[in-house]
């Protein structure tokens, strides 16, 4: 199988430089639009699509943020390995604005957002006990280091509704009672997403604020995330630089399985299932869901 990285830029990143055949391509999927055009093109030799979260100009909330037909449309381009990047807020003193952390595990406390594929007339039950993949988040902090960036490998975002920041006994419940690292509006339900469409998935967080818990720094600010987030910009495009010539172009199995997460994962029998929905489903699922 052929790698096909895609990259998902957060806040900050809206495109990416030096794709040969750079071409930006709509894609139709039956989840609706996706944020925007996605930019494909080759970087190393390796297919790469990259798709900005917010929509080029910023125009998605996080809440709106059409997250089942951006992980379906990259699908759709034969996407293999997604690596987002976003910004975050930090509830650790030595995860330092500036700092990259490569995100290993996720508390969604996201609301009213569609976060399957999946429902009536055919349900499926994936795992996200490990929702990131080690293989990817060896490579980005790889890439990170490579980069020369001041960069952390594991750590547990708390995905929160927004667009409002945090209270500050909230940034103190995430940090103090339920020992989250970062904070940030948007990597759930992506994640579980990524994982239910069988792609491979890794998190860049770049710090950008310790959120409203610390006592030596004020409130978080946009105006302090924009400066920061200006700083990290060519970092960022860097690392993604660099992901191309540590995955490869020749790509194996996962060795985590998260290529086959639907393998056992479908519920609805056969003779049961929807086939309006069974039509969606196949760019996500079309692998373990023959069509009649
Ligand atoms: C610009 S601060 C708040 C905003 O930034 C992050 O977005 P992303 O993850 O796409 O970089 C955060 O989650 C909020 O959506
Ligand atoms: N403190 C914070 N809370 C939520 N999302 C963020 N994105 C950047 N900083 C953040």
């Amino acid at each position: 199988m052929d790698t096909r990285i895609g990259i998902i830029g957060g806040s900050g990143l809206y495109q990416i430089e030096g794709l040969a055949d750079a071409e930006w391509v709509g894609v139709d999927t039956p989840w609706g639009h996706a944020s925007d055009k996605i930019l494909t093109g080759t970087l190393d030799g390796v297919p790469m699509a990259f798709l900005p979260r917010h929509g080029r100009g910023h125009v998605h909330s996080p809440s709106t943020v059409p997250y089942r037909a951006n992980i379906d449309a990259l699908k759709r381009l034969g996407v293999t390995d997604i690596f987002s990047v976003s910004a975050c807020g930090s509830f650790r003193e030595d995860l330092a604005p500036g700092d990259f952390v490569i995100v290993d595990q996720f508390i969604d406390r996201t609301v009213g957002r569609e976060s399957s594929f999946f429902g009536t007339g055919c349900v499926a039950h994936v795992s996200v006990a490990h929702p990131t993949c080690p293989r990817l988040g060896d490579a980005a902090f790889a890439a990170a280091k490579a980069q020369g960036v001041t960069v952390h490998r594991g750590g547990t975002y708390l995905a929160m509704e927004g667009p409002q920041f945090s209270s500050a006994a909230e940034s103190k419940m995430y940090r103090d009672a339920w020992g989250a690292d970062v904070i940030g509006m948007t990597n759930m339900p992506e994640a579980k997403l990524a994982r239910e469409a069988e792609i491979c998935y890794a998190s860049v967080a770049m710090i950008t604020d310790y959120d409203s818990w610390h006592p030596d720094h004020g409130s978080v600010d946009i105006s302090d995330i924009l400066a920061i987030l200006g700083g990290n910009a060519d970092a960022a495009r860097g690392l993604v630089a660099r992901l191309p010539g540590l995955l490869g172009a020749d790509r194996a199995p996962c060795p985590h399985g998260c290529d086959r997460a639907l393998e056992f994962a479908l519920m609805t029998a056969p003779d049961h299932r929807d086939p309006t929905l069974v039509a969606k489903l196949e760019a996500v699922a079309g692998r373990v869901l023959p069509r009649g």
